[in-house]
């Protein structure tokens, strides 16, 4: 079973204008929808949808909270979350004419006594896969996050920014790094394929066991032990890309979980990520193809180590 663990949740709001935003203008629209978000829900309602075992945990409060479980409830997708006193956040997504706009809220304070609380959440879900995904609210540091590593017997992957990657210091299963948090966790520039693959090999050096780089337009890489494979992105219409890095951990997550192969992994998480793209927000969008495999994605080997 795979334990999703979202430090710090998020009501997603993602509403859309067909005109460029401009300040001291009222813009409305009636195109807008809410749902629960924050990295490790949505890999929990991808990995769901990609019939793997999940269960979702992390810290929830007050209203936008009750909001995120019952909408993960409705959806039939198990939880175990930690109650606390503060707000979950609200997070917007503006989709206009001159771009995605993505605002953020840093979150609800969180308490010691809540991080010992959501350890023994995980211990008691004993999990064979742990997912750490998303910001870390005020309150909760890396530290908390080795800890979470370490207090069981499971693999754990991370879906967290660059500079954050840099930090951990227990061993990890995967990550998943995009472009600009491989360059934060390694100081290097990263531009070309070339420079991606040094640098997620240098981070696979540092104690992951897998490196998932998703690299947008550019598809996405992953370094094992043994090889450094690469997929391209599909051609297909994109909405907004949020959620877009969530599914490409997903599709690896899932996958793993039902004994697929690394290339296959890398072909699940580049193909979920296609339809996710898809869709506003991070709506959970039809991955019956993915499943099936019926989309053809080439998997190739761009060096063996
Ligand atoms: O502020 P964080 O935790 O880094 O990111 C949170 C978030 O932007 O990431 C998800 C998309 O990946 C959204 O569901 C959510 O709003």
């Amino acid at each position: 079973m795979i334990l999703t663990v979202t430090p710090n949740p998020a009501v997603d709001h993602t509403i859309h204008f067909d005109e460029p935003l401009q300040t001291g203008v009222v813009h409305r629209t009636d195109d807008a929808v809410f749902t629960a978000g924050g990295k490790g829900i949505n890999v929990a309602k991808y990995v769901s949808a990609l019939d793997a075992d999940v269960t979702a945990s992390g810290f929830l409060g007050g209203h936008f909270g009750k909001f995120v479980r019952d909408r993960l409830d409705a959806d039939g997708i198990a939880s175990d979350f930690v109650t606390v006193d503060a707000d979950t956040r609200l997070n917007t997504t503006v989709l206009a004419e001159d771009g995605e706009y993505k605002l953020n809220h840093n979150g609800p304070q969180i308490r010691a006594a809540d991080v010992d609380e959501l350890v023994e959440t995980a211990q008691a879900n004993e999990p064979d896969t742990l997912l750490v995904g998303g910001s870390l609210p005020p309150g909760m540091s890396l530290a908390d996050v080795d800890r979470l590593a370490r207090a069981g017997d499971w693999q754990i992957a991370v879906d967290m920014g660059g500079e954050h990657l840099a930090e951990l210091e227990a061993d990890y299963y995967v990550c998943k790094p995009n472009r600009s948090e491989l360059a934060a966790a390694t100081g290097r520039t990263v531009e070309t394929e070339a420079d991606a693959v040094e640098a997620a090999e240098e981070l696979h050096a540092r104690g992951f066991e897998y490196v998932l780089a998703s690299l947008g337009a550019d598809g996405a890489l992953l370094v094992t032990d043994s090889e450094v494979l690469s997929a391209p992105a599909l051609d297909v219409e994109v909405v907004d890309t949020v959620g877009a890095g969530d599914a490409v951990m997903s599709g690896f997550l899932a996958a793993r979980e039902h004994g697929l192969s690394d290339a296959d992994a890398l072909r699940m998480g580049v193909l979920t990520a296609s339809r996710v793209v898809g869709v506003a927000g991070t709506r959970v969008p039809n991955l019956e193809d993915v499943l099936t495999n019926e989309t053809h994605v080439e998997v190739t080997t761009v060096r063996s180590r």
